[in-house]
């Protein structure tokens, strides 16, 4: 088995450690990267993985995982570009960072991926898309999509995308979280107690999300059978389209997408 090395083990980089040691690799194959001591010694306790200083791990390991903020990318870089050596692999998980922007600063040979995760990895219905570098070979990208396949689906897809996927599925859970909050204080608002208000939408969120996988009916459709002539559902439709919903989330993912531009710039 390869060694991986997860330099940054915050919310994301935490994730995709957790969902590798569920899948079952072997701790002594995995080593973390990460500065604050407090935090190495809760990642040590929770996982009984070695949390290493980042060069240390950056040397020994096969593939390399940066999960550290997008601002923090040229520090770290910086920090094991002296370690790294061809045939490495270098996979980035982070917002609007290009691979051309991590080639310029890792030696010739090193292969680079940029991935684009998601939260729900932690209970491995992740999603991740995946694009390779200027010299990424096959097994380098059937490298990461076994890494990231460990935590959920795993789609290659050329880098020029990677900026609205960003604005789906990287960002999505904090929408499809912030509808479902939204919902949650208006059952309350409508006399429901807090917890069956909760209850009801989790579960009516989560048998959506399996009928549009498994039923593969397009969500108009879907939405018109809920939809009854003059009944609830139209009355409630015609409030979210007067209050601009759809345009609200056009205009939400464009920002999205604006600011993992912006975030390539180092901004
Ligand atoms: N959260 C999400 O839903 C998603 C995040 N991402 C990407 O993942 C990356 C991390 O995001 P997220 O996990 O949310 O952010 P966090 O701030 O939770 O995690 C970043 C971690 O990196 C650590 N860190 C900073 N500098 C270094 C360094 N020099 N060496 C080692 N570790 C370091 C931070 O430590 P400290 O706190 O001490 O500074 C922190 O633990 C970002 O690039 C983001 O774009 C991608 C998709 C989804
Ligand atoms: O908000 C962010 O910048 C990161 C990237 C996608 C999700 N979280």
């Amino acid at each position: 088995m390869t060694q991986t090395a997860i330099l940054g083990a915050g919310v994301m980089g935490e994730t995709l450690l957790s969902g590798l040691v569920r899948a079952g690799r072997r701790v002594d194959d995995l080593l973390v990267g990460e500065k604050r001591a407090e935090r190495a010694r809760e990642l040590e306790e929770r996982y009984g993985v070695a949390v290493v200083p980042n060069v240390d791990a950056a040397a020994k390991a096969d593939t390399v995982v940066l999960v550290v903020k997008p601002q923090d990318m040229g520090d770290v870089l910086a920090e094991v570009a002296p370690v790294l050596r061809a045939g490495q692999l270098v996979v980035s998980l982070a917002a609007g960072i290009t691979t051309a922007y991590i080639e310029a600063r890792v030696p010739e040979g090193v292969a680079v991926v940029r991935v684009m995760p998601n939260t729900p990895a932690l209970v491995d219905e992740g999603m991740a898309a995946i694009s390779p570098g200027s010299h990424c070979s096959e097994a380098d990208l059937a490298e990461v999509e076994s890494l990231m396949g460990s935590v959920g689906r795993v789609l290659r897809i050329p880098e020029r995308q990677q900026d609205a996927v960003t604005a789906i599925s990287g960002s999505g859970p904090a929408y499809l979280f912030f509808v479902v909050e939204s919902m949650i204080e208006a059952g309350v608002h409508l006399g429901l107690p807090r917890a069956t208000a909760t209850d009801l939408t989790i579960q009516t969120l989560v048998g959506s999300g399996k009928m549009l996988r498994e039923t593969g009916t397009h969500p108009a459709v879907l939405r018109e059978q809920v939809t009854s002539p003059a009944g609830t559902t139209a009355a409630a439709l015609r409030e979210l389209e007067v209050h601009k919903v759809r345009a609200a989330f056009l205009a939400a993912m464009e920002a999205a997408r604006d600011r993992s531009r912006e975030l390539a710039e180092g901004s």
